[in-house]
């Protein structure tokens, strides 16, 4: 991409005003008067645009649940030609089959570096994941590396929502709703279905992606933590209008049931002039999380960190939630400060946007700003052994982490891995021996 298109979207970038709020109905018209007042479709909608319901859950959900928005376009989504079949490059979807899921706690460093113009689209990389898209179960973990806009092409994906969690590079997300700045500290989230295109505003991009095929990302009860904290709702930010009147071919990239498909459309679907609704994409600055934590003794468990859950049919447990470990004050007494050492249910992937996780060693072969880590159901983790001695070891006065942001995406199935990310030169090797050396002191 040339520095002149960066510059262009950099501009653009600088000035995008936002609709707030997480869940509630946003409505935003490009032009005055393109928005029906009083009904969704009237019988000749406004300023000759066609009227169209998207829909993020069934009808019939409760309303709590219910996402759904209205489009006004240019052009009726329906006019398309056939989609066909093309690669799937380095994606992969659920089920996961490939190869046995693995008990073994595996670390990655970075992708590597993309050939030269890999868009975002093109440098999707599957990790692993769980459940089954057509049963719109489960998740997927997608790494991504760019270093060229999306151009004359969109994507959109049916199988599931998709939450970017940059690492790398600031991007511009131009969706059918209008437009997203999601730099790194942020999050964004593209439902279900909705057509994007990501530009980059810098030279290359990295990053991170959960696909949730189950029900959508939602903020988490705060029970007796009240009606504030954690994640607020006023954070969240979905964009205003913003419609491309392109004519001309566009590529309109699919993925149906794990697989990508294409179709090359004489016009920008990007055409939606006015809309409202709740099944909209948004942008969440995770430096704003209300951290929570103890302010006396023990370390809480990490669903305190909860920014979005997507629920399951039972009460408490999510089929992936997405935590961030964000600067915070340590102040616990006697207490062992850093993660404890412990064997989950839940399969817990972590990646780190920038510095230092407080569990584990940085630096080059440790977990490093891109790199993540499996800790499958029931393996044994915790805090590597030189974190383990240093904590064990600390003078325990109130001491602020501020150096780094790490997430994770912790899901109730176990994670299997793809047959690419078990391969990859960038899977350390011998991640194990971060643990090795925790001798024992008890003497009977
Ligand atoms: O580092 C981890 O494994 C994640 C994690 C963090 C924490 O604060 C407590 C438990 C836990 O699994
Ligand atoms: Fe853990």
């Amino acid at each position: 991409m040339s520095g002149t298109d960066n510059e262009r979207a950099r501009k653009t970038a600088e000035s995008l005003a936002y609709s707030s709020g997480f869940g509630n109905e946003h409505s935003s018209e490009a032009v005055p008067g393109a928005l029906p007042h009083g009904r969704n479709s009237p019988q000749r909608a406004p300023l000759g645009l066609y009227a169209e319901q998207l829909s993020g859950t069934a009808f019939t959900e409760p309303r709590s649940s219910n996402r759904r928005s209205w489009l006004y376009r240019v052009r009726p989504s329906a006019a398309h030609p056939a989609f066909s079949r093309i690669d799937n490059g380095a994606l992969r979807g659920a089920p996961f089959t490939e190869v046995e899921a693995d008990p073994n706690r595996l670390r990655w460093d970075p992708l590597p570096e993309p050939a030269a113009g890999t868009d975002f689209l093109a440098g999707l990389w599957t990790l692993g994941g769980n459940g089954d898209a057509t049963q719109r179960t489960g998740m997927a973990i997608h790494l991504y590396a760019a270093n060229s806009s999306m151009t004359d092409r969109v994507f959109s994906d049916a199988d599931g929502e998709l939450l970017i969690v940059p690492e790398r590079g600031a991007l511009l997300l131009r969706t059918e709703f209008g437009l997203l700045r999601a730099a790194p500290g942020h999050v964004a989230l593209i439902p279900r279905g909705v057509r994007f295109r990501v530009e980059l505003l810098e030279d290359s991009a990295r990053g991170y992606v959960c696909e949730n095929y189950g029900r959508p990302f939602t903020l988490p009860d705060l029970g007796p933590i009240g009606a504030n904290g954690l994640a607020n709702a006023r954070d969240f930010l979905a964009p205003v209008a913003a419609y491309e009147d392109v004519e001309g071919p566009v590529q309109v990239v699919n993925k149906f049931c794990g697989n990508l498909w294409s179709a090359t459309y004489g016009h920008s679907p990007l055409d939606v002039v006015a809309w409202h609704g709740n099944h909209v994409p948004y942008v969440y600055d995770l430096r704003r999380f209300n951290v929570i934590g103890s302010i006396s003794y023990d370390h809480p468990d990490p669903s305190i960190f909860t920014v979005l859950t997507s629920p399951s049919d039972t009460p408490g447990l999510a089929g992936v939630d997405f935590v961030v470990f964000a600067p915070r004050w340590l102040v616990g007494e006697d207490t062992f400060r850093p993660p404890y050492f412990h064997r989950n249910v839940m399969s817990e992937y972590m990646g780190l946007i920038e510095g230092a996780y407080d569990a584990k060693t940085a630096g080059k072969g440790g977990f490093v700003p891109g790199g993540g880590s499996l800790h499958n159901m029931m393996s044994a983790h915790g805090p590597d052994r030189d974190t383990f001695e240093a904590a064990s070891a600390a003078e325990l006065a109130p001491r602020k982490v501020s150096d780094g942001l790490a997430f994770m995406f912790e899901t109730r199935w176990p994670v299997t891995a793809t047959a690419q990310a078990l391969a990859a030169d960038h899977l350390q090797s011998g991640y194990d021996t971060v643990w090795q050396g925790l001798e024992r002191h008890f003497r009977s």
